[in-house]
């Protein structure tokens, strides 16, 4: 889902149905804690090492020439295409037939957010985690929050200073004691806005929850917050303007439908070029982001394509198996290992619509 902001505004001039897949790896997320958007096929798995010279010395020629394509397939266009479905709104489809293990492109978030448990163990920017050993770390300034080079670090400076600047104890508090996590993209994101990384309609091209009554109070009461800790931190109205009740809203109901729970996969680089599906081993959830292009994807729960997270939150899409050109790429939003009822009930509760896939048809 997930620069994917100047392409998603870019975006927005089309027509939704005409949405062009941009030609590089965008920058650019289902329901809260209803469980994870990955992939329910496991993969083939770790090839086997091997000792003898010539056995490596061809397996590093074979990882040359898989290099080499890689680093070309990087350069062309994504082969996929935005468009309208039968029966689900916008979907992703194939421009040509996708092999399995592909990867299909890649995405970085529009925003994301460390899980508050987390905010000494992963990057504040990127969500990578801490014993990644990149070098170059360490505690923000305030001690706050930690950053794995100064790379993030200065990517996250414009929102990062706006942040520095109010105190959000009576946020955090209210946050945490509920155990809310998307209102803290928010706060991000207006954070983004108020410096001028982002503008404040970013994600208005992406599909919106259907909230309820009792959502929408919550989120005015958590609008109220926030607005007020502004108003004390002293920033001047006209960088706050796009500030309203409507805007919390609007973006805290699309974060809820699109944002991805992210779990880091503990993998070798030579997984990220094996045509085998890389999910060795998963952690916990590092955070949450939000991106463009892979907000595009349906759910299926038999899935045909899944997202992988390596080392950080940027997302990289991948087929699960053999694609035809004009088949639509689908992930799965859930656990998949649940049973048919279990899985209707959440994608109904959480999505707002009910799956009729293959694998749902036949009660599996
Ligand atoms: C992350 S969005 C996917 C893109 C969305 N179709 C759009 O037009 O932006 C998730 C929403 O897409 C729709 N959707 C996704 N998968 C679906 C499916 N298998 N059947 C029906 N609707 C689906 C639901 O409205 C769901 O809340």
């Amino acid at each position: 889902m997930p620069s994917p902001l100047l392409q998603a505004t870019a975006a927005r001039s089309r027509p939704p149905h005409q949405l062009l897949v941009p030609t590089v790896a965008d920058r650019e997320s289902p329901p809260p804690d209803s469980g994870q958007v990955a992939g329910w096929r496991q993969p083939g798995g770790r090839r086997a090492g091997n000792d003898s010279t010539a056995e490596i010395s061809s397996s590093r020629g074979s990882m040359f020439r898989r290099l080499l394509s890689t680093a070309a397939a990087a350069r062309r266009p994504p082969p996929i295409r935005v468009a309208l479905t039968e029966s689900s709104g916008r979907g992703v489809f194939a421009t040509r037939p996708i092999a399995a293990g592909e990867l299909l492109h890649s995405a970085q978030p529009l925003v994301s957010h460390p899980s508050r448990s987390l905010l000494h163990e992963v990057c504040y920017s990127c969500l990578r985690r801490r014993n990644g050993g990149s070098g170059g770390d360490g505690d923000d300034s305030s001690g706050s929050c930690y950053f794995c080079g100064d790379a993030c670090r200065e990517h996250a400076k414009g929102f990062r200073n706006i942040e520095k600047n109010a105190d959000w104890s009576l946020f955090d508090e209210h946050c945490s004691s509920r155990g809310l996590k998307y209102p803290y993209m928010v706060k991000r994101l207006a954070c983004m806005v108020i410096s001028g990384a982002v503008s404040a309609d970013c994600l208005d091209i992406l599909q919106p929850a259907h909230l309820h009554q009792g959502t929408l109070t919550e989120m005015e009461e958590e609008f109220e917050l926030l607005d007020d800790i502004f108003r004390k931190a002293g920033f001047q109205e006209e960088v706050t303007t796009f500030l309203t009740r409507e805007w919390y809203i609007n973006v805290l109901a699309r974060i809820r439908i699109n944002a991805f729970r992210i779990e880091l996969v503990a993998t070798s680089y030579e997984d990220l070029l094996s045509s085998a599906v890389a999910l060795v081993a998963c952690d916990a959830a590092v955070g949450n982001a939000v991106y463009m292009l892979p907000s595009f994807y349906n759910h299926d729960c038999d899935p045909n394509t899944h997202i992988v997270w390596l080392e950080t939150a940027d997302a990289r899409l991948k087929a699960l198996c053999d694609i035809e050109e004009g088949e639509e790429l689908r992930i799965c939003y859930i656990d998949a290992s649940m049973d048919v009822d279990a899985r209707q009930k959440i994608l109904a509760d959480g999505f707002g619509f009910q799956c009729r896939c293959l694998r749902c048809l036949s009660g599996d």
